[in-house]
């Protein structure tokens, strides 16, 4: 049997934990109603050679991997495949032409056959650099020759979006990602997070202020949004695509110190490495996933809190002010969501403003919220403008 790289072996590892999971194989195997493939690692009749690699520079795809070149070298001994597509339900790797993606992707395209699972590619051209269109298109290129399908590129416009333009560049991407998956009935689409992104996500938050939703960082499945590489690092993305012979797109963005996340990557994590340990972007990481199970569990119960506290077209004062803070908060902002103020924008400040008329009552004025929405407190209750 060949040997993998280490590597590249993590990331599989991570796409197939997160497929199993994330796309409920693993209760549906439970049911006796799982994939016909056999998913269990390793030991299968046949051997199958990676197909998910070639190479990809700056401007493009450079070459692809020969039959029989050092990327066969690199098959690992696996569950019979069928050389078909799988019938199977459809899962879309969002990839930018980027290490992590990249692996992510190749990873993705070996492994999701083996689940019973097709496995197609989404770029997205965001227009804002020269020779964006090439390289999207040589990211598709890649993607086809490694065997994913569908294989689409989105072009999106990020003009009048509000926000800075890494806000703006975000947002658009996320819409075209979801509609591409919409359109192609994809059950998720994988995203190329690893565990110093997520470290950045929680070092942002703190400098910031954040709670802790914030300090939860990047959710590791949030609707049909998967992140396999939350537990993996970006120089093990960096490892598993050389191992692979896949050089791939460094975006100058990522270096840029007009964009604060680059900032933090160049300056302030390397700094913290220094003073603290290198133990530190995976105890970041940590303290994200320890504080989202926290905040998950927090907001059960402020959903369970919201629908006792109702009283007409608003809440009761009485029934919140017996609530405890971390819950009343919690309360006041989910129903700040649902008068429509846009969650971007509606900051811990709000929230206080409608806390104060709880339990701070003098008689003062309404709250005023992100999205034109007004709140004021009427016999007895917390009310919005107009109603
Ligand atoms: N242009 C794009 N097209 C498709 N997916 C993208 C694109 N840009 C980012 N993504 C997705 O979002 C993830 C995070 O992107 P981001 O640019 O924040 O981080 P990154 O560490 O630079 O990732 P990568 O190395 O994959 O480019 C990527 O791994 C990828 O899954």
């Amino acid at each position: 049997m060949a040997r993998i790289a280490p590597s590249v072996a993590a990331v599989r590892n991570a796409v197939r934990r997160a497929l199993r999971s994330g796309v409920g194989l693993d209760a549906a195997a439970a049911d006796g109603a799982g994939p016909s493939v056999a998913v269990a690692g390793g030991a299968g009749p046949s051997v199958v050679s990676e197909t998910a690699a070639g190479t990809v520079s700056g401007s493009g795809l450079t070459s692809l991997p020969e039959p029989g070149s050092g990327v066969a070298s690199l098959a690992e001994s696996g569950p019979g495949v069928a050389s078909q597509p799988a019938p199977g339900q459809l899962v879309l790797v969002a990839c930018s032409g980027g290490a992590d993606s990249l692996a992510l992707a190749a990873a993705t395209a070996f492994v999701a056959p083996r689940l019973g699972l097709r496995a197609g590619l989404v770029t997205v051209d965001h227009g804002l650099q020269e020779g964006s269109p090439a390289r999207a298109a040589a990211v598709a290129d890649w993607a086809r020759s490694a065997g994913l399908g569908p294989v689409e590129i989105a072009t999106v416009d990020v003009t009048g979006r509000p926000g800075g333009p890494e806000a703006a560049a975000r947002d658009a991407r996320y819409q075209a990602l979801s509609a591409v998956a919409a359109r192609t009935g994809a059950v998720a689409v994988l995203l190329g997070h690893t565990r110093d992104d997520q470290a950045e996500t929680v070092l942002l938050a703190l400098a910031r202020g954040a709670g802790p939703r914030g300090l939860s960082g990047m959710p590791y499945r949030k609707g049909v949004l998967l992140r396999p590489l939350l537990d993996v690092t970006r120089a093990e993305t960096r490892k598993a695509c050389a191992a692979l012979g896949l050089a791939a797109w460094e975006d100058p963005h990522n270096t840029d110190p007009a964009y604060t996340r680059s900032r933090v990557r160049a300056d302030a994590l390397p700094a913290l490495i220094a003073a603290l340990g290198p133990g530190v972007v995976a105890n970041l990481a940590r303290t994200a996933s320890l504080l989202a199970a926290d905040a998950g569990y927090l907001d059960g119960v402020a959903a369970e809190a919201l629908g006792a506290c109702r009283s007409g077209t608003g809440l009761s004062v009485g029934a919140l002010a017996a609530l405890p803070a971390a819950i009343r908060s919690r309360v006041l902002h989910a129903w700040a969501r649902e008068l429509g103020a846009p969650g971007a924008a509606l900051s811990h400040r709000h929230v206080l403003a409608l806390d104060a008329l709880v339990t701070g009552w003098h008689g003062q004025g309404p709250a005023s919220l992100p999205g034109g929405i007004v709140v004021g407190r009427r016999a007895g209750d917390l009310v919005p403008a107009g109603l």
